[in-house]
């Protein structure tokens, strides 16, 4: 398990990672979303000893990474796909990883085909694509079996078939018992994969909730109504609900309404309805809206 504890970070006079506390439970998969710059990889790199922290802690299993013996089979990462030397071949880039922590040689044959790489083994990684290097980077993490996961955007260069195979990769993952800690910028993807989220601006902590709750208490819910006589809507719309968002086919996204009274008013006023249905905001759309926020109260508090 890995806890984050009031942890700080600062560059200067400019907080990276400012009071942040979290924890990456086993058994699921957690998004962590920010926008750029947010200190996603800055928390990362402090929860392996790449960074030392101003203030706080990170822990893994109760200890500081460099205080792990043998680290890569306690949490396995994967940070920059593009940090390896390209006149190695995939399998001696992993041996080399695996010697360096005693792993039996048949943790490269096996984690290369876990991954899909085991036909490219012996090529040099110097020809390999973006998204093979992603794989053989989740390999590595891989490598030492360990029960926690940090991955730095993992789904980077991969294409659709890719992106579909490291969602059932993750999900299998924590439905072993592993901590699964997974940055991504693709939120439709995080709705897919994520049980839990959290979520970060300017380095301070903005949720930590469950995938579903966050859309329920965060996004909003809008009654999409479209009418016969859409002049008829609107100016029923302009004194009943003045927030109605008009859309380019003639409807209207009414903001928090209630669709049995929306469809009672316009009974009322004759307003013929062809549609009358609800949404709720996606995962991108909270998000964005929640991180706009924190722009504000950080312009306030500055
Ligand atoms: N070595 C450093 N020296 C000074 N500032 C740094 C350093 N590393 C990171 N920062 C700053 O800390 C802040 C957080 O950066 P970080 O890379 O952790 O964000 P991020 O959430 O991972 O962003 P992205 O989504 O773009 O990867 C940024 O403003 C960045 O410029």
């Amino acid at each position: 398990m890995i806890e984050i504890r009031d942890l700080t970070k600062a560059y200067g006079e400019r907080r990276a990672v400012d009071g942040l506390s979290f924890r990456v439970e086993p058994g699921r998969v957690t998004g962590f979303l920010g926008p750029n710059g947010a200190g996603k990889s800055t928390t990362l790199r402090m929860v392996l000893g790449l960074d030392r922290p101003t203030s706080g802690t990170a822990l893994v299993d109760g200890r500081p990474y460099a205080g792990l013996d043998r680290p890569l089979c306690r949490v396995g990462a994967l940070l920059d796909a593009q940090a390896v030397h390209p006149g190695r071949t995939a399998a001696g880039h992993l041996r080399w990883i695996a010697a360096s922590h005693g792993l039996p040689a048949r943790r490269v044959a096996e984690a290369l085909a876990l991954v899909g790489l085991a036909e490219v083994a012996d090529r040099r990684i110097r020809s390999f694509s973006l998204g093979m290097r992603q794989r053989l980077g989740i390999a590595a993490a891989l490598l030492g079996d360990p029960a926690a996961l940090l991955l730095d955007e993992p789904a980077n260069g991969l294409d659709a078939e890719g992106i579909r195979w490291i969602r059932s990769l993750l999900r299998r993952l924590a439905d072993e018992g592993r901590a699964v800690l997974v940055s991504s910028h693709l939120m439709a993807e995080m709705a897919l994969t994520a049980d839990h989220l959290v979520v970060i601006g300017r380095g301070r902590l903005l949720a930590d909730t469950s995938t579903a709750d966050f859309l329920a208490h965060h996004g909003r819910r809008r009654v999409r109504v479209r009418a016969v006589d859409p002049a008829a809507l609107a100016a029923l719309l302009a004194t009943a609900h003045p927030d109605a968002v008009p859309r380019p086919d003639g409807s209207y996204d009414v903001p928090d309404a209630d669709p049995a009274r929306l469809g009672a008013l316009a009974a009322e006023h004759r307003v013929v309805l062809v549609e009358l249905s609800v949404a709720h905001d996606s995962l991108e759309e909270t998000f964005m809206r929640m991180t706009a926020d924190a722009v504000e109260y950080r312009a306030v508090a500055a």
